[in-house]
């Protein structure tokens, strides 16, 4: 056992065999910047192989949780286990090997450099220099499972600034999954897409999670709706509605009353149906 293992008494669910293993634990999470308080008191699981959303109106804190598990930002108290392992305290590098992935609101990636160069680039993370220096003949697997589950393959050699944004997007997470992670954690996967691609995206993301948990921070609520297992609801901070389903956010009246209550113009509104959601994109 490692020194970064936690003793066994948080994982009391595996021994239900029954019971989906919680691979992400946050206790008493708290983060203030010069005397705000952006977070206080945040608790939530996700489970293995769930897709998660966490949502929540601007300024209620999705990112700066995002920043804290993924090292970019230490939290004032509070613990993050990640398949038990305390992330806290580590930094961001150590953090992705541990098998945490991260994508941006503006895709990452290498403009110059074709779709599968940057796959590749991303897919050596993990090797010694030497093998990276290595010639090699031909396309790696994870590689070339990247090219097929994002439906990028045609784009292979084409350079990844001439991709469309939601192409963009979908390298950057094929680049993600090149890596192996455990846990994904995608800002706005969808902001900017046609509704086309995002159904794209949210299939994609459902493919992900055959082997892996992806915790999502999006404001588009009928994706949403669409594609989560389990939501968690931020507000000013604090967990309003933690590891609810869609169902039970959409039936809760202060969930409700955060989002309709603050967005008069109903962007937010977590009841709507599919149909008003598209009309509003149209
Ligand atoms: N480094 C920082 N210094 C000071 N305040 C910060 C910092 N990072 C975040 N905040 C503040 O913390 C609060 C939460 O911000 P955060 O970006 O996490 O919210 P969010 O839920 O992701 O919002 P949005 O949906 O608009 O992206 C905001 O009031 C923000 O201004």
């Amino acid at each position: 056992m490692s020194s970064d293992t936690i003793a066994p008494e948080v994982g009391d669910e595996r021994r239900d065999p029954t019971a989906p293993w919680p691979i992400l634990r946050i206790r008493g999470l708290g983060v203030s910047f010069g005397g705000f308080q952006a977070l206080t008191d945040v608790d939530f699981d996700a489970r293995k192989g769930e897709v998660h959303f966490l949502i929540g109106p601007n300024g209620a804190g999705k990112t700066t949780l995002v920043d804290i598990i993924t090292g970019l930002t230490r939290p004032t108290t509070g613990s993050v286990l990640f398949d038990d392992v305390e992330l806290v305290g580590h930094k961001e590098h150590r953090i992705v090997h541990l098998g945490v992935g991260r994508s941006f609101q503006a895709a990452t990636v290498f403009e110059a450099l074709s779709v599968e160069e940057n796959l590749d680039i991303a897919a050596s993370f993990r090797l010694p220099l030497r093998r990276l220096l290595r010639q090699r003949r031909g396309t790696r697997p994870e590689v070339a499972e990247a090219l097929e589950v994002t439906g990028l393959a045609p784009y292979a050699d084409r350079p990844a600034g001439a991709l469309a944004h939601g192409q963009k997007q979908w390298l950057e997470i094929g680049m993600l999954l090149t890596q192996k992670p455990r846990l994904l954690l995608l800002d706005e996967p969808v902001a900017g897409m046609s509704p086309d691609e995002r159904t794209r995206t949210g299939e994609l993301v459902r493919y992900v999670a055959r082997d892996c948990t992806v915790l999502v921070v999006e404001h588009d609520m009928d994706f949403m709706r669409r594609f989560a297992d389990r939501v968690t609801v931020l507000h000013e901070g604090k967990v309003l509605k933690a590891d609810a389903t869609v169902a039970e956010v959409q039936a809760d009246p202060v969930v409700q009353e955060v989002y309709i209550g603050r967005a008069k113009d109903d962007r937010n509104s977590v009841s709507r149906g599919a149909a008003g959601d598209e009309e509003e994109q149209a």
